[in-house]
């Protein structure tokens, strides 16, 4: 299948895939291969020749082919629903449809959709590849059962609303995060039980617990272990999810709540995924970074709790006046009026920036780097307050 032979023949002089809405095809560059060892033409010869069996073959060939063009449509509309909603993440790599077949000749399309833009769009490609794999080896059915012997869900929201009611400050969401793309490794000796149990003993009211390995080099296992450790604080699974399966996995392994990234998920997933954490018993913390996000989420039902996060995912730049940028607008209007929590998210390093946080009017913080990095995370938390919250 090797010999390339053209490259950058544009678009239209395609015949075959001008029935494909032109908005949907990026920039492109168009790779055209001749056929030689399975030409099409010399596959059907041979198909003619033989009958019976072979030509199964060639009809589930072309079914499978079918069906993958198919796939590649969806996805691609998948991808212009985000889009229309102001979704930079493309949700998986534009591959382009398989190959097709012209005469003979067969071409893909290949540009610059193959490559991620940035580290948010790589995460969710990789986590897209990732939950395919897993929901393999464990497909719905088997996950849903499993349910029956998880710890049962705590109250994660009704924590946070009790620890600032109780302390007056926000009510903090301590994270177990050994590494991060944009910081590298935060902890070299990293003990997820043991840094859960001194954020704890310190006065954080939940955890936030980071599953995934690849680039947070987090896990299911920590999350699992400190459940199992008996650590009293509701935890919030810490993942990247793109599929509702994530959502009964990360129930099956303890969690209380999970993280939903609006600049990843469209309105109709973000949907579709509260009402199964409802039924789960999970709460949904969903996450803004912008006001087009924050005012998507504000039109969807039944959303609690909203976290507003101060980096930018596809940046890492971390600027904590957005929390008060975003609150200031219309969409803090409507929180208020409605009684949504809001938490603060990223970059808060000391008194003073937890000051500006709940001036700006969050009621929770989501808190890692700063406290995890301390030789003892419990007392990182009285130095990040300025006080000790027990
Ligand atoms: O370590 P920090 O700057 O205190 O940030 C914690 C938390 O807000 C951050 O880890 C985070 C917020 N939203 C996320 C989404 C995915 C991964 C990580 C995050």
């Amino acid at each position: 299948m090797e010999g390339l032979i053209c490259s950058k023949v544009p678009f239209q002089a395609v015949p075959s895939i001008s029935s494909r809405p032109r908005s949907l095809i990026p920039p492109t560059q168009l790779i055209v291969r001749k056929r030689n060892s399975l030409s099409a033409f010399s596959v059907r010869a041979q198909m003619e020749s033989k009958e019976g069996s072979a030509t199964v073959a060639t009809s589930s060939e072309s079914v499978a082919d079918a069906l993958k063009i198919k796939e590649w449509e969806v996805a691609m509309f998948q991808d212009e629903v985000a889009a229309s909603q102001g979704i930079r993440i493309r949700r998986r790599p534009q591959t382009g449809p398989p190959l097709h077949y012209v005469g003979p000749f067969e071409f893909r399309l290949q540009n610059e959709g193959n490559t991620p833009r940035n580290i948010l769009e790589e995460i969710v490609w990789n986590k897209d590849v990732e939950v395919t794999q897993l929901k393999e080896r464990k497909p719905l059915g088997k996950l849903k059962k499993e349910l029956e012997n998880a710890p049962p869900a705590r109250d994660f929201l009704g924590a946070l609303r009790a620890a600032n009611e109780r302390t007056g400050l926000p009510g903090l969401i301590a994270e177990v995060k050994k590494a991060s793309p944009s910081r590298g490794i935060l902890r070299e000796d990293f003990d997820p039980v043991e840094v859960a149990r001194s954020y704890e003993k310190g006065g954080a009211a939940c955890l936030s617990v980071l599953t995934d390995e690849k680039y947070f080099k987090g896990s299911f296992e920590n999350l699992e272990a400190i459940r199992n450790a008996g650590v009293k604080c509701p935890l919030l699974c810490k993942e990247f999810i793109v599929d509702a399966w994530q959502l009964y996995y990360a129930r099956t392994k303890g969690a209380d709540a999970v993280l939903l990234i609006a600049g990843v998920l469209p309105d109709l997933d973000i949907k579709y995924m509260i009402k199964i954490c409802k039924m789960l018993g999970l709460t949904a913390l969903v996450e803004v970074h912008d006001e087009r996000e924050f005012d998507r989420v504000l039109g969807i039902d039944g959303i609690k709790l909203i976290g507003i996060n101060n980096r930018n995912l596809e940046t890492f730049k971390v600027d904590i006046s957005n929390t008060k940028k975003l609150l200031e607008g219309e969409c803090g209007r409507i929180v208020r009026e409605r009684g949504i929590i809001m938490v603060g998210e990223s970059g808060l390093f000391t008194p003073d920036d937890i000051a500006y946080v709940q001036e700006a009017g969050v009621k929770a913080v989501l808190v890692g780097e700063s406290i995890v990095k301390q030789s003892d995370p419990g007392k990182g938390i009285s130095n990040l307050f300025g006080k000790d919250l027990n």
